[in-house]
């Protein structure tokens, strides 16, 4: 039996993995060139459904089986009549038996790559897919980079040669593909991190293998996509009322940062909580209320209107503009001991890092990658090596529930497949944004959603909105007001995403 669809739309696989299904499938196909075979006619069908006018083409092959799809590909172009040379290393001759029978059975050219990439209409990366396992060498890095100065736009086969397949990062210099074919199963590695910058748009060729290739094999991690919103988000039911759709208390606006704590409370209320309240200073209350009359604010120095209101609360979201002196130490400390559902952000993760109280059961905190260095005493380069590895360590460490930001948000808590967010661009980095994700994530946990939803639906949400406001106005001078109005749109309906503007 097979199957063109594979049996978990966003099932994502790391590379050991991926070397399991590959010999599960090599075994129920009896041939594993068979499977070369497929990956080689899958990726030259997607290179003639993309480029159908390219008539001259250049395929950079490695020495593995990477390499081995590549010049069956190559074979394919040339028995079309394409005008096809292959490029590979000096010395970089096919190793293995595979890539070796490929190579064979191609009748074209080969060229060994000297300083520069003939002209031609399309190039193919097979220089290394999963594979890859360390810094490219000095002649590797000529190549790749050669590649990207090429003007032909690259389809990468499996992985764009320099990206590593389970980490999403780059260690030395990574092929810019226009398109990446990847072949059986979806890697976690090209959907965080730097690898965004490489994989141009993403496809799957599933090789039509049965779904008993992947017996036994969980996914390391799930992707989500604002298509998965309805999931979390179920449509009202008619006899709610404000109390039902719960009660969220944003903390935070030290003097001169009002504006993080509005941007809070206002996501909170576009996201649906049905009531809200700010704890903030004194200063900041007729201005919040001026622009948001729908909340409701309270003087912290007001030790009984803090009580109730910490009492109140289904949800508490701390740290946007809270600042670290007493004053925001001290609310810091009444958030964390009310055991309430908590969502902490910004400062409330440095006054974590340097006093790091036991967090109540289900806390979320929503770091970005310098923020989650700081918690986890590493630099920011190293979370950013393997943005799976830091997320989870900071579950663990914390006892929570982790939204690690930026591209390709990871969301990780104990014993859940961890998920990526595949929504969000770069205009969405910008001051803001994070208070705009603390109160859309705290209204959800309000509104009776578990910590790992509330977080996953929460990042998914806001980078989906993130998403609409850049392609109605473009990504620079991206605004975190600017996406209010798109919450409230994807919080209630099927969602559709357009193509992010360029
Ligand atoms: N996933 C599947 O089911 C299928 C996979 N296929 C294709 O096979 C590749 C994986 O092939 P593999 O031979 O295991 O590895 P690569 O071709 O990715 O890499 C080739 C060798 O390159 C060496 N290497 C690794 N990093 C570097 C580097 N930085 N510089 C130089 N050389 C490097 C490494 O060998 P070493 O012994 O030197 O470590 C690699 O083995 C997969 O991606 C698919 O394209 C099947 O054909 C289809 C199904
Ligand atoms: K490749």
């Amino acid at each position: 039996m097979s199957f063109d669809v594979i049996p978990f739309a966003g099932a994502l696989h790391d590379t050991a993995s991926l070397r399991r299904i590959e010999a599960a499938a090599a075994r129920s196909l009896g041939d594993s060139h068979e499977l070369m075979r497929r990956a080689g006619q899958s990726a030259w069908r997607e290179l003639l459904a993309v480029w159908p006018q390219a008539q001259r083409v250049v395929v950079v092959c490695g020495p593995g089986n990477n390499g081995g799809d590549g010049y069956v590909l190559a074979q394919h172009a040339q028995q079309a009549g394409r005008d096809v040379q292959v490029v590979r290393l000096p010395g970089d001759a096919p190793r293995g038996d595979l890539a070796r029978r490929a190579a064979e059975a191609y009748t074209g050219r080969v060229v060994e790559f000297a300083q520069s990439l003939p002209a031609c209409d399309v190039i193919v990366d097979a220089l290394f897919g999963i594979g890859f396992s360390r810094a490219p060498d000095d002649a590797t890095r000529a190549l790749i980079e050669a590649v990207n100065a090429h003007p032909a736009p690259v389809l990468a086969l499996d992985v764009p040669s320099g990206v590593d397949a389970d980490r999403g990062s780059v260690p030395g210099a990574a092929v810019d593909a226009a398109r990446t074919v990847e072949f059986i199963a979806s890697k976690s590695g090209l959907r965080t991190g730097a690898a965004l910058d490489h994989v141009g748009t993403l496809t799957l060729a599933t090789l039509q293998l049965g779904v008993d290739v992947f017996d036994g094999i969980a996914p390391q991690a799930e992707r989500i996509a604002p298509v998965d919103l309805p999931r979390w988000l179920a449509p009202r039911r008619r006899d709610s009322h404000k109390g039902s759709n719960g009660r969220v208390l944003c903390i935070g606006g030290e003097h001169g940062s009002g504006g993080a704590i509005m941007l809070c409370a206002q996501a909170a209320l576009r996201s649906g909580a049905g009531l809200v309240e700010v704890a903030t200073r004194e200063r900041h209350i007729a201005p919040l209320l001026s622009r948001l009359p729908e909340a409701m604010a309270h003087e912290v120095g007001d030790a009984r209107a803090l009580h109730d209101a910490l009492d109140r609360a289904d949800a508490i979201a701390v740290g946007p503009g809270l600042g670290q002196q007493d004053w925001g130490l001290h609310l810091y400390e009444r958030a964390v001991a009310s055991a309430k559902p908590l969502l902490l952000d910004a400062d409330a993760l440095n006054l974590l890092a340097i006093r790091p109280f036991a967090l109540p059961a289900d806390a979320v905190i929503t770091p970005h990658p310098g923020e989650a260095a700081r918690l986890l005493g590493i630099t920011t380069a190293q979370v950013q090596q393997d943005r799976f590895a830091a997320a989870r360590a900071l579950s663990e460490r914390y006892a929570c529930v982790v939204v690690l930001k930026g591209a390709g948000t990871v969301v990780a808590a104990a014993h859940e497949t961890p998920r990526v967010v595949a929504a969000g661009n770069p205009g969405m980095a910008v001051g803001g944004m994070g208070d705009v994700l603390s109160g859309v994530i705290a209204a959800l946990r309000a509104q009776g959603m578990n910590a790992f939803d509330a977080a996953s639906c929460g990042a998914l949400l806001h980078a989906a909105a993130g998403d609409a406001a850049a392609h109605e106005g473009g990504e620079r001078g991206l605004l975190p007001s600017d996406l209010m109005p798109w919450l409230r749109h994807f919080a209630n309906r099927d969602p559709y995403v357009p193509e992010p503007m360029r």
